[in-house]
C-alpha cells in the first residue's frame, strides 16, 4: 500500500502566548507544504528518511531519535494498529529553523497519513486532540494554534477554550523576514510562564488586552475593514513587547518593515526572541537586503490525503 499526506507550514497572524492563557488567536496556512510518502513494508522495520535525519527501528521498538520526536510520538501513538513495516520519506519544501511552524506541519502530515493507514477517519477535530496531547507531551505547553492552522489550512480563528476553528475568507499579501536565529518554542513559553509567577495580576492584564486586541482583529477581518486589522496588528506588536518576547534585532525588523511604504503593519509571528517578523504587503527587495526574505503567500489548503 502507498500514499501520501501532506500538510502547510503556517504563521500565527495574532494571539500568541495569550492564547496560551485561554484568549483567541487568528493564524493562516501558507503555500509552503510538508509531505511525507508512506509505503507499507513485509517486515516490521520502520525506515524514516527526513532531511533532518535518517532512522532504522521496527514497530515493536519506535526507538526515538533526537530529531525525529515529532514523528516518533505519532507512531507510538498508533503503536497498537501497527500491522506491518513502514517506509516513512519527509520532505520539506522549507526550513525548520525559521518558525514557520514545521512541527505543527510534520505532526498534521503523520497523524493524518497513520489515520489513512489504520482507516480510522477521524475527523480533523479528533486529530486535533490527539495533537495537542503530543504537543503538550513535548513541549510541555502549548495551544495546538498551529497545528489547527495546518489541518484545516486557510485564515483561522482557533478558540482555546472549546477548540473550535472559525475559518475567515479574506486575503492579503504578506512579506517574510527570517531574523537569523530561532529559540525553541518550548523555551520561550517557559520563560513566559516563569515571568507569570512572578506576576500573574498584571500578566493577567496584559493577556486580557492581548485577546481583546485579536477579537478587535478578528471583526476586522471579518468586515474586510484591514486598515483596521493592520493598527491592531502593530498595537499587538506593542504588547509582544511589553510581554518581554521582543529583541533589538527583532524590534529593527518591524520598524524598517513599517518604513517601507508598501508595508502599513508589522510585527514578530510566533513566539519570538527570533524566528520571522512578518510585513503586511510586499516588502521592496532593497529594504532589508541583510537579511533572508522567505516569499511566500497566504494558502486555503490544510492536511491532504493522496492514496498512490
Ligand atoms: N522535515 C522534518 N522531518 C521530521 N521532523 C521535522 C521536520 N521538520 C520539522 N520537524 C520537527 O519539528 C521540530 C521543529 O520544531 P520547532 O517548534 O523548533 O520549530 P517550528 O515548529 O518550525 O517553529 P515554530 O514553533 O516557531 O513555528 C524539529 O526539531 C523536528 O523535530
Ligand atoms: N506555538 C505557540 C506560540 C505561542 O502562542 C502556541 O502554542 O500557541
Amino acid at each position: 500500500m502507498k500514499w501520501s499526506s501532506s500538510a502547510p507550514a503556517n504563521l500565527m497572524l495574532m494571539g500568541e502566548h495569550s492564547v496560551v492563557y485561554g484568549h483567541k488567536a487568528i493564524a493562516c496556512s501558507l503555500n509552503h507544504r510538508l509531505s511525507i510518502h508512506w509505503t507499507t513494508r513485509d517486515d516490521n522495520g520502520i525506515h524514516i528518511v527526513s532531511n533532518l535525519g535518517d532512522h532504522i527501528t521496527d514497530t515493536q521498538t519506535l526507538a526515538e531519535h533526537p530529531s525525529l520526536k515529532w514523528v516518533m510520538a505519532c507512531l507510538r501513538h498508533y503503536q497498537a494498529k501497527l500491522n506491518s513495516g513502514l517506509n516513512i520519506e519527509i520532505e520539506s519544501d522549507f526550513s525548520s529553523t525559521v518558525g514557520l511552524g514545521s512541527s505543527a506541519a510534520v505532526l498534521a502530515a503523520m497523524l493524518g497519513g497513520l489515520d489513512y493507514l489504520t482507516q480510522e477517519k477521524a475527523s480533523l477535530e479528533s486529530l486535533f486532540d490527539t495533537g495537542l496531547h503530543i504537543i503538550q507531551h513535548i513541549q510541555g505547553r502549548g495551544s495546538g494554534t498551529d497545528l489547527a492552522a495546518s489541518l484545516h489550512g486557510g485564515i483561522i480563528l482557533f478558540d482555546p477554550q472549546n477548540q473550535t476553528v472559525q475559518k475567515l475568507a479574506c486575503d492579503f499579501p504578506i512579506s517574510l523576514v527570517y531574523c537569523g536565529y530561532k529559540t525553541p518554542t518550548a523555551k520561550v513559553l517557559e520563560k513566559v510562564a516563569t515571568d507569570w509567577q512572578d506576576q500573574p495580576a498584571l500578566l493577567n492584564h496584559l493577556y486580557q488586552i492581548m485577546g481583546q486586541t485579536t477579537e478587535a482583529a478578528y471583526q476586522s477581518l471579518a468586515n474586510n475593514y484591514i486598515e483596521s486589522f493592520y493598527k491592531l496588528v502593530n498595537t499587538y506588536q506593542g504588547l509582544m513587547d511589553a510581554l518581554g518576547v521582543n529583541d533589538a534585532t527583532l524590534s529593527h525588523l518591524v520598524y524598517q518593515l513599517r518604513q517601507d511604504c508598501e508595508i502599513q503593519a508589522s510585527k514578530i509571528s510566533g513566539s519570538g526572541l527570533g524566528d520571522c517578523v512578518i510585513g503586511f504587503g510586499i516588502m521592496q527587495p532593497e529594504t532589508l537586503a541583510n537579511y533572508e526574505s522567505i516569499l511566500t503567500h497566504l494558502s486555503t489548503e490544510g492536511l491532504s490525503i493522496t492514496p498512490h
